[in-house]
């Protein structure tokens, strides 16, 4: 059931005080891993709002929990001032922009496979583990990294970031389960964790209003306030700051319309929204940058694949072309899509293939 290599050693697995970091740190100590848990207290909240936060002091706790009773060393790591700057700070900024960010891809990128992994290391283990749903499959001569068997929760979306010679350093045990089957596991193993429910999406937002935490933190930077105007080239309406919009919006627009209308581009330069019908919202294709390669050591000049634009979105056909600088990649699709959207990420799969991924820049019409 546990997707793992067939070796021994040392195995950091990042605990997060959840049922699916339990489950897997469980699984890999019952394989007869040197497991050791790591907690990252990643940001502190109010007291009142602990309970709804990631990386609580209760989340602490069960996570310590878990590892006493597995037998294993547990520690805590406190990444909270890596975590403000690339990930909160990240997130802000990008709404302040007009772009949507996506902070769980950030976390993975510079805290989880970069600062953790580089301590698991050099704590002398052998490998980073994580409670993600996805796969590495170690049995080839270079790894890769492939999408999970649950289809609705695979995070590979969030993944595309890690660097390539990461990969042979990376477990995801949970892989090749469904989350019922992680649940019926920490059950067996009689987890504290084993009937706890799933995290927030975005963790560090207490309660989930993620509008108001970003208005709060631009109030002394500033907001780009502008015009909401419609397609055809009428002007609807004034806003206060372009960091409340979101490509593909339609709901707390409060404009009365005889369609209803979405958010079809935001222009950061003099605050312009533009809004229409659904059908302006579909696109023909992306150019996406800062691209990360998984599969390739050097990407083809353009190769077809299947490519998802959001976390909840299917993937689509589409033909990519690699800038001169690999970096960059266009991205054609062969159906129009709706709301690509500039701060996602563009992740590029073949079946279950997770060949790599970059940061969406802009949408081609
Ligand atoms: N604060 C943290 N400290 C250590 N590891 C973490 C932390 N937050 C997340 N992780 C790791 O990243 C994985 C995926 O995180 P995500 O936020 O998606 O949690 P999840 O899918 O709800 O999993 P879990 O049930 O383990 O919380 C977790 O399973 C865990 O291994």
């Amino acid at each position: 059931m546990i997707e793992v290599p067939d070796v021994e050693g040392r195995v950091v697995i990042a605990m997060s005080g959840g049922v699916d970091s339990s489950v897997a740190a469980a699984l890999l100590a019952e394989e007869g891993f040197d497991a050791v848990g790591i907690s990252m207290r990643l940001y502190s909240t109010p007291q009142e709002d602990y309970s709804k936060s990631c990386c609580s002091p209760d989340d602490l706790f069960d996570a310590r929990m878990v590892a006493s009773k597995l037998g294993i060393p547990f520690y805590v790591a406190n990444y909270e001032s890596a975590f403000r700057e690339r990930v909160i700070d990240y997130f802000v900024d990008e709404y302040s922009r007009g772009r949507t960010p996506n902070p769980c891809v950030a976390c993975n990128n510079y805290l989880k496979f970069d600062i953790l992994l580089s301590r698991s290391l050099a704590l002398g283990s052998k490998f980073l583990a994580t409670g993600h749903f996805a796969r590495i499959d170690h049995s080839g001569e270079v790894p890769v990294m492939r999408r999970a068997k649950d289809e609705n929760k695979d995070q590979t979306y969030f993944l595309f970031g890690i660097p390539r010679e990461a990969l042979g350093r990376i477990l995801f045990p949970l892989g090749g389960m469904t989350k019922d089957e992680v649940r019926v596991e920490a059950r067996r193993l009689e987890l504290e964790t084993a009937e706890k429910a799933e995290s927030q999406e975005i963790c560090f937002v207490a309660g989930g209003n993620y509008k108001d935490f970003v208005a709060e933190r631009l109030k002394e930077k500033g907001t780009i306030p502008g015009k909401i105007v419609h397609s055809s080239g009428k002007v609807l309406a004034e806003h206060d700051g372009i960091h409340s919009f979101t490509i593909g919006q339609r709901k707390g627009l409060g404009i009365a319309w005889d369609e209803p209308l979405y958010v079809k581009s935001i222009h950061p330069k003099d605050g312009t929204v533009v809004v229409g019908p659904k059908s302006d919202l579909a696109v023909r294709g992306l150019v996406a940058d800062r691209c990360n390669w998984l599969s390739f050591e050097r990407p083809p000049g353009a190769f077809e694949c299947e490519v998802k634009v959001r976390y909840r979105s299917q993937p689509v056909p589409a033909f990519v072309t690699v800038g001169a600088d690999p970096d960059t990649a266009f991205v054609e699709f062969a159906e129009p899509v709706r709301a690509v959207t500039p701060g996602q990420a563009a992740v590029f799969y073949r079946g279950d293939e997770v060949l790599g991924g970059g940061w969406i820049e802009e949408s081609r019409t």
